[in-house]
C-alpha cells in the first residue's frame, strides 16, 4: 500500500557472487557491487520509489559488468553456449517473474520483469523465453556480444580441468552470479537474482537463481533474500525461503542467514552465500565459500566487504 509518508530509511543491498574469487579480481568486484548499490539507492531516494525498480536497476548495472556472472560476461556451458536465468520477486503481493535458459539478451532481469508485469505465469523457459523476449521487443544482442575471454577461458581449463561444473570453486570462480534486494522508505521490498550458471553445465541445465525461494524470495511480511553459489545446493534446501522462515521464527536476518547456510552445507555439502533484509530494514550477509562481494547503501554511508568479517564505509 502506498501510504505517502516515510516510514523507514531505505536500503538495498547487493551481492557479486560467492565463490573462490582470486586477488586481482576483488578490486573489480568492490568496483561493481558499489556502482550498482548507489544507482539502486538512487532511484529509491525519489519520492515515487519503488523497491522493485532498485532491484531490478542494481542487478542491470552488474549484468553489464563483464567482472560478473550474468548478461555479458555470462559463463558459458559445456558446448561454448549462454545459457542465463533469472528471477525478480515483488514482496508486497508476491509477484514474482522468471526465466531460464535465455541468449541473446543483455538484461535477463528485465525479462524476468516482464514475464511477471505482462503475463499471467511467472516462469518461462528456453525456446518460449526467448520468443517471449523477442515478441516483447527486447532487443536482440548476438551471444558473441555477451561472451567474454574470460568465459571462454574458464570453459577452455574447465575440459582440461576436473571435469565437473561447479560455481564456487575452480576456474568459474572468476565470476559470480548477482542479486540485489532493498526495502523502499513505504516499508515494501523486493528481490532480484541473474546468472550465466555455472561453468561447463549441460545445456538445459537450470540451477537455483530463477527457481522462487531457492535463488530468491521476499514477502513484506518478514523480509527479501538473494542467494548464490552452488546451485543444486541451493535449490535442495530452498535456501532463500528457509532463510525466511527462520527470521519468521524470530532470527534476526545475520543469524537467519548464517543458519540456514551452514545447515545447506550440512545436508548438501554444497558452499553459497545470500543477502538479506528484514522489513525494518536490518541487514543480514552471510557466505561460507571462501569470498562473496557485497555492497549496502542505507543513509549517507556505502557500506561494502569480499572478504568473511569486511566492512568497508564510504560516504555515499
Ligand atoms: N555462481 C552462482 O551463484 C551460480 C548459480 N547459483 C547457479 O548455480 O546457477
Amino acid at each position: 500500500m502506498f501510504l505517502g509518508t516515510t516510514m523507514i530509511d531505505p536500503v538495498i543491498l547487493v551481492h557479486g557472487g560467492a565463490g573462490d574469487i582470486p586477488e586481482w579480481r576483488v578490486p573489480l568486484k568492490l568496483h561493481g557491487v558499489r556502482k550498482a548499490a548507489r544507482a539502486g539507492y538512487n532511484i529509491l531516494s525519489k519520492v515515487e520509489c519503488s523497491a522493485l525498480d532498485a532491484v531490478e536497476a542494481a542487478v542491470k548495472i552488474m549484468e553489464d559488468d563483464e567482472a560478473f556472472n550474468a548478461g555479458k560476461g555470462s559463463v558459458l556451458t559445456i558446448k561454448g553456449t549462454i545459457e542465463m536465468d533469472a528471477i525478480i520477486m515483488e514482496g508486497k503481493n508476491l509477484n514474482t517473474g522468471a526465466v531460464a535458459g535465455l541468449s541473446n539478451v543483455s538484461n535477463p532481469v528485465s525479462v524476468a520483469r516482464l514475464v511477471m508485469d505482462s503475463t499471467p505465469h511467472i516462469f518461462l523457459a528456453g525456446p518460449g523465453a526467448n520468443a517471449f523476449a523477442r515478441e516483447k521487443g527486447v532487443p536482440y544482442v548476438p551471444d558473441d556480444e555477451l561472451i567474454t575471454d574470460f568465459a571462454r577461458e574458464a570453459l577452455d581449463d574447465f575440459i582440461h580441468g576436473k571435469g565437473e561444473a561447479t560455481s564456487e570453486l575452480g576456474q568459474e570462480s572468476k565470476h559470480g552470479t548477482v542479486g540485489a534486494v532493498a526495502i523502499d522508505r513505504y516499508g515494501h521490498l523486493a528481490c532480484a537474482t541473474s546468472t550465466g550458471g555455472m561453468t561447463g553445465k549441460l545445456p538445459g541445465r537450470v540451477g537455483d537463481t530463477p527457481l522462487v525461494g531457492a535463488g530468491g524470495y521476499c514477502d513484506d511480511a518478514e523480509g527479501a533474500s538473494s542467494a548464490t553459489g552452488h546451485g543444486e545446493s541451493i535449490a535442495k534446501v530452498c535456501l532463500c525461503h528457509h532463510i525466511i522462515g527462520l527470521m519468521q521464527s524470530g532470527l534476526d536476518p545475520k543469524e537467519a542467514t548464517e543458519l540456514a547456510l551452514t545447515n545447506m552445507k550440512n545436508r548438501t555439502g554444497g558452499t553459497a552465500g545470500a543477502i538479506t533484509l528484514s522489513n525494518k530494514g536490518q541487514v543480514g550477509i552471510h557466505f561460507n565459500s571462501k569470498r562473496m562481494a557485497w555492497a549496502y547503501v542505507r543513509g549517507g554511508e556505502v557500506h561494502s566487504g569480499i572478504n568473511p568479517d569486511e566492512d568497508d564505509i564510504e560516504l555515499l
